[in-house]
């Protein structure tokens, strides 16, 4: 029987445990939480999601065959010292860390399956766009079972432990750019006197629809984009000003510094 426990209980605990319990792929029961400090939010969780939470023994954490590490890169080490005698050595271990290596995870935990997970935020609403990467301890098995846990919250790419710095940028970080270009766009069309609300919903449907259009996959990005570009027309207007402000070395820019960061979060907390 699958049994997994959270270290961590933020909000990509959180996502992915909504999915998981949302997907019913593992009962509540079978799910337990432990974080650092703040018990109201594991009593939280408990509320929304009847998942457990961790005792001052630490059973749940001897007895889990997935445990999931969900703190943020500078808590690991602390993290990793305190389970490495409790945790069971058949148990694997599935981290969501930005940048963390699976062999700085190894040096604290000892040699056993490991998966690296990079999920997002919309993993709370069935849509992150997960990658994952393995040691060569993850049986075949075990790869469909991660695989499965993770299509409870998404989609899942298999990479390399070397494309996961990317990853982490492009899809990791992603919602973030998102969001704040939704900031930035709204504040845009207020300026020009639209409601906040109408500006909001034009702009979540025109990414949506430009997301179902991609997805579709009947041309390049630039084929619909230049379909939408009237020649003498208002995109025309629009795209030259996002050419002129640089937006496209902008976003080169923002994926280097986003790549470089996991990077150096790996190396900083080996
Ligand atoms: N947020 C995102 O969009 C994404 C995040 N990630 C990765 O997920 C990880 C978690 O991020 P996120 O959920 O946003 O972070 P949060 O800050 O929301 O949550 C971090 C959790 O870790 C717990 N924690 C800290 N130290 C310890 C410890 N020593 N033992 C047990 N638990 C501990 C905290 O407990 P307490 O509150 O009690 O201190 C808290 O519950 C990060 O490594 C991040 O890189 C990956 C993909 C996307
Ligand atoms: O900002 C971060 O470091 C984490 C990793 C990807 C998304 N959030």
């Amino acid at each position: 029987m699958t049994k997994i426990v959270f270290i961590g209980a933020g909000a990509m605990a959180e996502a992915i445990i909504n999915g998981l319990t949302k997907e019913e792929k593992i009962s509540p029961e079978n799910i337990h939480v432990m974080n650092k400090s703040d018990v109201e939010q594991l009593q939280q969780l408990k509320k929304a999601y009847h998942v457990g939470i961790v005792c001052e023994e630490k059973k749940a954490l001897c007895e889990a065959n997935i445990v999931f590490l969900a703190m943020k890169p500078k808590d690991a080490k602390e993290a990793l010292t305190d389970i490495a005698p409790i945790l069971n050595k058949e148990a694997t271990v599935i981290s969501v860390i930005a940048g963390v290596t699976i062999q700085t995870i190894t040096n604290y935990l000892g040699s056993r399956p490991i998966a690296r997970v990079m999920p997002n935020t919309s993993a709370a609403v069935g849509l992150s766009a997960s990658a994952v990467s393995w040691n060569e301890l993850v049986s075949d098995e075990e790869k469909l079972a991660i695989i499965d846990i993770l299509e409870s919250i998404g989609t899942v790419k298999t990479v390399s432990e070397e494309d996961l710095h990317v990853v982490t940028a492009l899809s990791g970080s992603g919602p973030a750019y998102f969001y704040y270009f939704a900031e930035q766009f709204e504040a845009a069309a207020m300026l020009h006197g639209l409601e906040k609300t109408d500006a909001r919903q034009l702009f979540i449907q025109t990414m949506e629809g430009a997301a179902q259009m991609m997805k579709k996959g009947d041309f390049e990005p630039k084929e619909l984009r230049r379909r939408v570009t009237s020649p003498g027309g208002t995109t025309e207007a629009g795209v030259e000003m996002l050419i002129q402000h640089k937006v496209g070395d902008a976003i080169f820019a923002c994926i280097n510094a986003a790549q470089n960061k996991s990077r150096m979060l790996g190396k900083q907390y080996e």
